[in-house]
C-alpha cells in the first residue's frame, strides 16, 4: 500500500492488540515507514469518529472483527470521496456467506454481518463492485459518483 501512495499520501491504520501495535511499528520504523503510516490503537468503531476529520479517503481497508463490518461500512460510506475504493477482506466469511443459514464454525452475527455487507455494496447505484475469490474472499468497491437530480451516475 506503501508503495502505491502518491507523494503526500498517508495511510491510517487501526489496531487494538497491542502486541500486534508494537511489532507493526518496529516494522514501519525498521523499513522507514513511519512518517507515512499512522498507527493508532484502540478499538476501530471508536477511534475511526477521530479519523474523520483526514476525511475524504481515496481509498479504506476493512480487515478487523468480522460482526462490525456493517458498522464500519456506515463510516466508509461517509467519508470515502465519489470514486474512492472501499476494499474489505474475508467477504467469503471462510466459505459460509452464501449458505442458506449460519454453519456452526461461524457466529450467527458474524454471517449475518457478512451478508449485509456484501448485499449492500453489490448496490449497482452506489458501487461498481466485485468479490474476489482469493481464499478468503476480497471485496473491492468503486463508489460511484452521482449525478444530482438525474438517478444516474458517471463511474
Ligand atoms: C486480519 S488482521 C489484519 C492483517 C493486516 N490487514 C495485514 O494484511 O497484514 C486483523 C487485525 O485487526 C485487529 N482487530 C480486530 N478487531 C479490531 C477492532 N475492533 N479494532 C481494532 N483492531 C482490531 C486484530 O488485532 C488484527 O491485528
Amino acid at each position: 500500500m506503501v508503495k502505491a501512495l502518491p507523494k503526500d499520501g498517508h495511510i491510517y491504520t487501526i489496531e487494538n492488540n497491542p502486541q500486534h501495535s508494537r511489532i507493526a511499528k518496529k516494522n514501519f520504523s525498521a523499513f522507514n515507514l513511519s512518517d507515512k503510516i499512522t498507527l493508532i490503537e484502540g478499538d476501530a468503531l471508536e477511534k475511526i469518529n477521530e479519523l474523520s476529520a483526514k476525511a475524504p479517503f481515496d481509498m479504506i481497508f476493512i480487515d478487523a472483527d468480522k460482526s462490525s463490518y456493517p458498522k464500519y461500512l456506515d463510516w466508509a460510506e461517509s467519508y470515502i470521496k465519489q470514486d474512492g475504493l472501499i476494499v474489505a477482506d474475508n467477504t467469503l466469511l471462510f466459505d459460509t456467506v452464501f449458505l442458506e443459514s449460519p454453519p456452526k464454525e461461524v457466529s450467527e452475527k458474524s454471517w449475518h454481518a457478512m451478508r449485509e455487507f456484501n448485499d449492500r455494496l453489490s448496490d449497482e447505484k452506489k458501487y461498481f463492485s466485485i468479490l474476489i475469490p482469493t481464499d478468503e474472499g476480497m471485496t473491492v468497491a468503486l463508489k460511484l459518483t452521482q449525478v444530482k437530480n438525474q438517478g444516474q451516475r458517471n463511474v
